[in-house]
């Protein structure tokens, strides 16, 4: 039996009675370090896996066992993707979500524009997740060949992630969203020191969310309780 348990997003004592119940009665328990951040992370625990690779996805740690008629159960958990409906903008007023990759000297990817630019036309909001580089060798030994080196872990912050947002809207230029655009900051979701930042862009930009994990919400067109609720969060209040 494989379980795939999801830890929630706080710190292990997010997991779950059901989860944990898996994690005791298993031999072997590997962790995804690829999708977490300290207490973040999806416990993979297995009776018959063998030992996993280093690049995988979550959907294939599911397919391959099944192909090998293993019996796979998902334990679920909080996701970020239902908890930044901490900030009250209703989750069924999102349109799609868009990664954003780090940018680099050569590959500055912006296929996320086109995204939010239908996002925004519809009034919708849109949930931006953040890069995470774990685990990523480096040019050199890469190059090399041989041993691998790894770079230092890399977290995208809410800083970052405005920067690139508007660095792509001065290049593409259709006025999807500006230094003006109201935005909400998350930081930390589900920890005791989570932090949560409703502000323009040029105000979000220049605060220090902290630790990661981040990630960003272009707010589209607000409800009057939606505005509300952001009041709690607004740039140079604390919370
Ligand atoms: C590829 S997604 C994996 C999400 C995870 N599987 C889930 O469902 O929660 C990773 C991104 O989600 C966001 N994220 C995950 N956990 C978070 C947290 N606790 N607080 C803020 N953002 C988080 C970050 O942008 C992070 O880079």
């Amino acid at each position: 039996m494989l379980y795939i348990i999801g830890l929630g997003l706080g710190d292990e004592s997010d997991i779950t009675l059901r989860g944990l119940e898996a994690v005791k009665k298993s031999q072997k328990i590997y962790m995804d370090r690829k999708s977490f951040m300290g207490n973040q992370s999806h416990l993979l625990i297995e009776r018959w896996w063998k030992k996993g690779r280093e690049a995988t996805t979550h959907s294939d740690l599911v397919v391959r066992p099944k192909k090998l008629g293993v019996n796979v159960e998902v334990v679920h958990n909080a996701s970020v993707m239902n908890d930044v409906g901490i900030c009250r903008l209703q989750l069924y007023h999102y349109g799609e979500t868009v990664s954003t990759p780090f940018f680099t000297e050569i590959w500055r990817p912006d296929s996320f524009y086109e995204k939010i630019k239908k996002n925004r036309a519809l009034g919708l909001h849109t949930l931006c997740l953040l890069d995470i580089r774990v685990k990523e060798p480096t040019f050199e030994s890469l190059c090399r060949g041989g041993k691998k080196q790894y770079e230092p872990p890399r977290y995208m912050t809410v800083n970052t992630a405005i920067e690139q947002l508007l660095e792509v809207e001065q290049k593409r230029g259709d006025s999807v969203y500006s230094e003006e655009t109201e935005c909400v900051g998350f930081a930390r979701l589900g920890a005791e020191d989570q932090k949560i930042l409703s502000g323009t862009m040029k105000q979000s930009e220049s605060v220090d969310c902290g630790a990661p994990l981040h990630c960003l919400v272009i707010v589209g067109k607000t409800h009057p309780v939606e505005e509300e609720m952001l009041e709690f969060y607004k740039y140079g209040t604390a919370n």
